[in-house]
């Protein structure tokens, strides 16, 4: 692993890591927000899952996180979104390729041989970030924004235990019913549609949901509304009689300007579930 960068901020650390992915077959980057509490012991590890076009550096900048985490003690993760490089496959359209990894594992060339952002989100970080940095790893909470978002949701429900708190900002709810999904699911996973049921967040609250505190803010000015849908993961909730806060945000639209905005309300949600 290389140190890009470390820079004091709110009596912590905001690093700047990289190293060689195994699963994505390429260099990744990621930022790791320490606070100061990290030099007495591991602290709480909460994950942000980036969208469309991000790399590490989106959120990190532009989410105003790390002075809610510096209070609550709490470090945080900024992973890339996808992987990037020479000879990793791209696409023109934004949506699709680099900084569009969807957090799945592509089974379909050309993307299978390092689109594997599943893996890498589930798997071979956190075993690198406990080996590496003083976290403590049975206190997680995962959130995220957008395509971050449904990362973050399908991810704390497949992994019942590991997280104690999910929450999202204005998150692609509903995939496989949305052009933000429908032409990636069939790109990275292919046309057998049973393959992309893991990976939508309505879906999955209905079958089996997730066993923990959840909040979802989205903002009422979203110009992305008709691709993220989150009526339909509202009236899932419902449904399956989810526990959680659905908040329609009046006025706000897609940017870090609305996510910035409810930081610190996210930050403290997911510290009070580190504390019960
Ligand atoms: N570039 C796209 C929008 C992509 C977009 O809004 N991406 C969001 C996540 S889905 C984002 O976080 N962008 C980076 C930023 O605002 O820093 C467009 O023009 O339609």
């Amino acid at each position: 692993m290389k140190t890009l960068s470390e820079n004091r901020a709110f009596g912590g650390v905001q690093g700047v890591y990289s190293h060689r992915s195994s699963a994505c077959a390429c260099d990744m980057t990621f930022g790791l927000f320490l606070p100061a509490q990290a030099e007495d012991g591991p602290v709480p590890l909460l994950w942000f899952l980036s969208g469309l076009t991000c790399t590490h550096e989106n959120a990190m900048v532009k989410a105003g996180a790390q002075r809610w985490a510096a209070e609550a003690g709490i470090a945080l993760v900024f992973p890339d979104t996808s992987p990037r490089g020479e000879g990793v496959a791209n696409d023109p359209d934004f949506a699709l390729g680099q900084g569009a990894g969807f957090y799945v594992n592509a089974t379909q060339a050309p993307w299978s041989p390092h689109f594997r952002m599943w893996d890498y989100v589930t798997d071979e970080l956190p075993r690198l970030l406990f080996n590496a940095f003083p976290l403590a790893e049975d206190v997680q909470g995962i959130t995220g924004h957008s395509m971050g978002g449904h990362g973050a949701l399908t991810i704390a429900m497949s992994f019942p235990g590991r997280f104690r708190s999910v929450s999202a900002f204005a998150p692609i709810c509903n995939p496989v019913a949305s052009d933000w999904g429908r032409l990636q699911f069939s790109a990275y996973l292919g046309n057998d549609e049973t393959t992309w049921v893991a990976h939508d967040a309505t879906l999955l609250t209905k079958k089996r949901g997730f066993d923990g505190p959840m909040l979802v803010d989205q903002g009422t000015a979203d110009q992305f509304l008709d691709k993220l849908r989150p009526e339909a993961l509202a009236e899932a909730m419902a449904a399956a009689r989810q526990g959680g806060t659905f908040r329609m945000q009046k006025g706000y639209d897609h940017s870090y300007f609305f996510v910035s905005t409810f930081m610190e309300d996210h930050v403290s949600f997911h510290a009070e579930a580190f504390m019960a």
